[in-house]
């Protein structure tokens, strides 16, 4: 007897990613999403209606279930943004003329500061999170800033909106500016304080799917989960920052931070600690690397960094429109992959301008080319080894490599059955798209999802999903 609900199903094109290099497009596919958002199945190949009837009825589910996608349509996985400051929204696009820790002080700190006000956040955050929805970002990893309530109220803000979210309330006590800046105490309370509220949230979810009868094979993961933010090595203290450690692990939380991300930065960090070897170790003498943790940038790793992150099974965020507009240099993120590190995009807001992870997309891209040309250059390294990253690793990045840093590569990233459904549905030809779609590209699926990759933008993401909940886009009728 088949008793699973079927609550949604979707007749289209497919696109996800099946590994780094391999990129799926499935025609005439048929997913369908259970009461939980979970993908109940995926049907392949189903051309003719008496196909569909069968699974319908198999299913128990009736045709206005059914969304049919157009010809050019498709479904792709929600995008992972895996390193974003919320409070720096109202920057972004500004303040691009100054390297990192000159623009720390002249821009970021006055502005994260204002958080102070409540009020001040309520006028900011609800647009950050419509914002980055309609783009697409199903899941976003935030820093706020140290203020509690407002902190408190970004959880509770990406929480109703339905968004999957990791929130950090940012810890600073040292070498920050003295109205913006925490004593060790109220650090770690405020800490303590912000977790549990951030777990209380989601209880209640929780309980109501514990409630029902098949909820022990379909228990839904939390969409909102604190995680442990120390701002960088030369914001925190020794102190702070094994304090910090332990917090992670009373309550097993995730943990975020910046590495190597600038050179004035790497030489500070080096007098802050003589006697660590280099700056990832200083993160590893204070137990803040695991396979929970996601550092952003680590542009500057020299081989034993590498070697470190790669056995702790930490993940790099690439913020590759950051690292450019910062001007704090690029990642050599082939050199990542090939020593099997953990890598996810970040648009990292507000060093980075563009709040889409599709900017990411093209500025990794850019990055890997430019890295490709200058290694060409070297005669040291002229074998092809560093060819930049094609298309299927770029899109894999932004969906299953984002999963895998927030640990949740068996829970979103792709369409594999059993998974929840995080999702955009894609018009390439949606009023005022951005593409132009020509009889030359002769309803070539590939071709136009590589237009949608680097032409397209909101205006193509029509309907988004996380957990099989509609959160963001156009209405059926
Ligand atoms: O890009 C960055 N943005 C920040 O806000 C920050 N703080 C420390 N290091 C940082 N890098
Ligand atoms: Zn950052």
């Amino acid at each position: 007897m088949m008793t699973r609900i079927i609550s949604q199903i979707f007749y289209g094109t497919l696109i996800h990613s099946l590994s780094l290099t391999k990129l799926s497009i499935i025609p005439n596919a048929l997913l369908g999403i259970d009461k939980f958002g979970k993908i109940a199945f995926v049907e392949e190949n189903i051309t003719n209606e008496q196909n569909i009837n069968d699974i319908l009825s198999k299913w128990n589910i009736n045709e206005e279930k059914i969304i049919r996608l157009t010809k050019r349509q498709f479904l792709i996985p929600g995008f992972v943004d895996t390193h974003i400051h919320a409070p720096q929204f109202p920057n972004a696009g500004t303040g691009l003329d100054l390297p990192l820790l000159e623009w720390l002080n002249k821009y970021t700190f006055p502005l994260e500061k204002s958080y102070s006000s409540l009020e001040f956040a309520k006028n900011v955050y609800p647009v950050v999170i419509n914002n980055l929805l309609r783009n697409g970002t199903t899941t976003a990893v935030y820093f706020s800033t140290i203020h509690l309530e407002s902190s408190k109220y970004l959880a509770k803000l990406i929480h109703e909106k339905g968004q999957r979210g990791f929130l950090g309330k940012v810890n600073m006590d040292r070498n920050c500016p003295n109205d913006y800046i925490e004593t060790i105490e109220s650090s770690i309370e405020d800490t303590k304080n912000f977790v549990e509220y951030v777990m209380n949230l989601d209880e209640k979810d929780m309980k109501d799917v514990k409630g029902d009868e098949e909820s022990i094979t379909n228990q839904v993961t939390r969409l909102v989960t604190p995680i442990i933010t120390p701002r960088f090595a030369i914001s925190c203290s020794s102190e702070l920052l094994h304090s910090l450690s332990k917090l992670a692990q009373e309550y097993d939380l995730p943990i975020q931070s910046h590495l190597s991300e600038n050179k004035d930065e790497i030489k500070f960090v080096k007098n802050l600690f003589p006697n660590l070897k280099d700056y990832t170790s200083v993160y590893e003498h204070h137990n803040l690397l695991n396979q929970k943790t996601i550092m952003a940038h680590g542009i500057y790793l020299s081989s034993d960094e590498r070697n470190l992150i790669k056995n702790l099974k930490v993940g790099i965020s690439h913020c590759p429109n950051s690292n450019f507009s910062l001007s704090s240099g690029i990642c050599d993120v082939r050199k990542l992959l090939n020593d099997n590190i953990k890598v996810g995009l970040g648009t990292d807001i507000s060093g980075g301008f563009g709040k889409s992870i599709l900017d990411s997309i093209r500025n990794a891209s850019v990055a890997s080319k430019v890295i490709h040309f200058s290694n060409q250059n070297d005669d040291r390294d002229n074998n092809n080894k560093n060819s930049h990253l094609t298309l299927p690793e770029l899109f894999y990045l932004s969906t299953m490599g984002g999963a895998n840093l927030v640990n949740l590569e068996n829970v979103i990233g792709n369409f594999e059955v059993g998974k929840e459904f995080d999702a955009l549905l894609i018009d390439p030809e949606s009023p005022q798209s951005p593409i132009d779609i020509f009889d030359y590209d002769d309803d070539n699926i590939e071709r136009i999802f590589e237009k949608f990759i680097f032409l397209g933008d909101e205006r193509n993401i029509s309907r988004v999903y996380v957990q099989g909940n509609f959160v963001s886009g156009t209405e059926f009728k």
